[in-house]
């Protein structure tokens, strides 16, 4: 069996995926963190691989960028092939100055202007949640391995080029968004019609405030905090 976007037969993808935007940040993991790995995925390059970490099935597949990409391959994997947990594992931009570069970020939820959720299903709201079971395994993990990281709301944007440079104060002081990434309001839709779970953690690639930036190869291979938290947690899913 096959989607129009995944080769994978059933049975080849773990029920817990992580899943990163850039599908050479899946490989780069894959081939850090994984034994065992089988590729299951290269349609369209979006790579897919299932492996093992401390002898537990875990896959870990790319997402593309944005709401439409991700959309389509979590409405896949929930639906087609039995996945039960996504975890997110992404980068962000800061909009405050509390929440520095390289810092972890785990959404406890996602503001949109995105008509995703109003399309998909006639959901009207402009925030969509991570399943609160997943948070709290994350949460209770990230205090097992002592690594300090921020809860809050994210802006989900449909747009990273945006003109005026101060629109996002208002969404800092609306909806308490700390951060900037492009996919979780989706993903927590799809998760929520289809009866599954997804979760969204974060690194800091860019601030809005102080204008630093971390440069593409450090954002594919060195979000090992986020990394270690995400894998950890997936193996007591
Ligand atoms: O690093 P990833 O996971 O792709 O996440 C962020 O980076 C991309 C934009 O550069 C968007 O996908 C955004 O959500
Ligand atoms: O979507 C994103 C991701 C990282 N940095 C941003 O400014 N936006």
């Amino acid at each position: 069996m096959s989607t129009p976007h995944i080769q994978a037969e059933i049975g080849e993808i773990a029920k817990t995926i992580l899943m990163p935007g850039d599908p050479l940040r899946a490989k780069h993991l894959v081939e850090t963190y994984l034994e065992n790995v089988k590729p299951f995925n290269s349609v369209r390059n979006m790579l897919g691989y299932t492996g093992t970490f401390k002898g537990k099935e875990i896959s870990i597949m790319g997402s593309g960028m944005g709401m439409p990409s991700i959309g389509i391959y979590s409405y896949e994997l929930y639906s087609q092939y039995n996945v039960n947990n996504i975890i997110r594992i992404g980068s962000a931009g800061s909009y405050v100055k509390e929440v520095k570069l390289y810092d972890v970020v785990l959404a406890d939820s996602a503001y949109s202007e995105s008509t995703y959720a109003m399309v998909q299903s006639g959901y009207q709201k402009n925030i969509t949640f991570p399943s609160e079971e997943l948070n709290a395994a994350i949460l209770k993990k990230s205090q097992e391995l002592n690594l300090n990281i921020h809860t809050s709301c994210i802006h989900s944007s449909d747009v990273f080029y945006m003109e005026g440079d101060n629109n996002y104060k208002e969404l800092v002081d609306k909806y308490n968004c700390s951060c900037v990434e492009m996919e979780s309001f989706a993903l927590f839709h799809n998760a929520r019609v289809l009866g599954k779970k997804a979760a969204c953690l974060l690194t800091i690639s860019d601030s809005f405030i102080t204008h630093e930036v971390i440069s593409a190869e450090a954002r594919q291979k060195s979000f090992d905090a986020m990394m270690k938290l995400a894998l950890e947690t997936s193996i007591e899913l």
